[in-house]
């Protein structure tokens, strides 16, 4: 099997869709707290595809499906393949990993299995499983500590973007921050020997981060489906659109970015729901 996925362009812009929790189910109408997150997904890919930016891959962030039917899955492989283009992905804490593995490998289409990315002569991306079975929080395991390590060994030389499911950053949000990477101590020792890492991305927190650690741009993203209100040490939710999230990979180290929200519907949660 191919470990690595090279993406081969002379550009010196590269362009990244990130999509993340959309949480399907295995039926099509199905709701969480009140929004058919089928419909959001749906409206999400469509606003993608009427936008103007012209993206080289997909990363998707996990938390896929949210009842871990093979009907969520399958239809996430459908789905996707309206973007056109690679979609890579990693598991959230929701997302069964056997089942996952199987059917978007089957189904792959478009989507590929490949956790290292090489885009053009400067960038690499690095996809990591911080899953810890069973539970909401997150947890780098040796194995993708030193997988990380690895890749980052053998290309010294390029940029690096990592991305992973869980947050590290605090949202302030006692409820949420609970359910963070708890490792994020031996992440940041793993990355510091690197001096060309450059971002941290993940999914999970269902709002926006723009932020910094330990010199590295940190970014979090909306869901395509519900929104979680920041600084609400109770479980809350938002009525901010779902979104999706643009970054731009520049030659020199440099990354831009922008958080997306649909325009053209309106979702609506019901406010009242107090978790899942
Ligand atoms: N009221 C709640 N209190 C604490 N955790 C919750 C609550 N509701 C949901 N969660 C968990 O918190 C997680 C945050 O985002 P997830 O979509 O991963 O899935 C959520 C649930 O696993
Ligand atoms: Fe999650």
């Amino acid at each position: 099997m191919v470990n690595t996925y090279t993406y081969h362009t002379s550009e010196n812009v590269i362009r990244l869709v990130q999509i993340t929790d959309p949480h399907l189910f295995k039926d099509e109408k199905g709701e969480l707290l009140g929004i058919n997150t089928q419909a959001s997904f749906n409206q999400v890919l469509t606003e993608i595809g009427q936008s103007d930016f012209n993206y080289d891959i997909v990363l998707a962030t996990g938390d896929l499906v949210q009842d871990s039917s093979d009907e969520g899955y399958l239809r996430f492989c459908e789905n996707v393949k309206s973007l056109q283009k690679t979609v890579f992905w990693i598991p959230g804490n929701h997302d069964f990993q056997p089942k996952m593995f199987d059917i978007l490998n089957q189904h792959h289409g478009n989507i590929s299995p490949i956790k290292h990315i090489l885009l053009g002569e400067h960038w690499q991306i690095l996809l990591l499983d911080s899953q810890v079975f069973g539970v909401p929080h997150g947890q780098l395991g040796q194995y993708q500590i030193d997988w990380l390590e690895a890749k980052l060994k053998e290309h010294p030389q390029r940029y690096s973007l990592v991305v992973l499911h869980h947050h590290i950053l605090p949202t302030n949000s006692a409820w949420l921050d609970q359910h963070n990477l708890r490792n994020s101590l031996d992440l940041a020792y793993t990355l510091a020997p690197f001096a060309k890492v450059r971002g941290i991305l993940c999914g999970h927190i269902h709002q926006q981060i723009d932020g910094e650690w330990n010199g590295y741009k940190i970014m979090a993203t909306p869901s395509t489906c519900i929104q979680f209100k920041p600084d609400s040490n109770s479980f809350a939710l938002d009525t901010l659109q779902p979104g999706w999230r643009e970054i731009e990979l520049h030659h020199d180290g440099r990354i831009e970015t922008r958080v997306k929200r649909i325009q053209h519907a309106e979702f609506l949660p019901n406010m009242l729901g107090d978790g899942y």
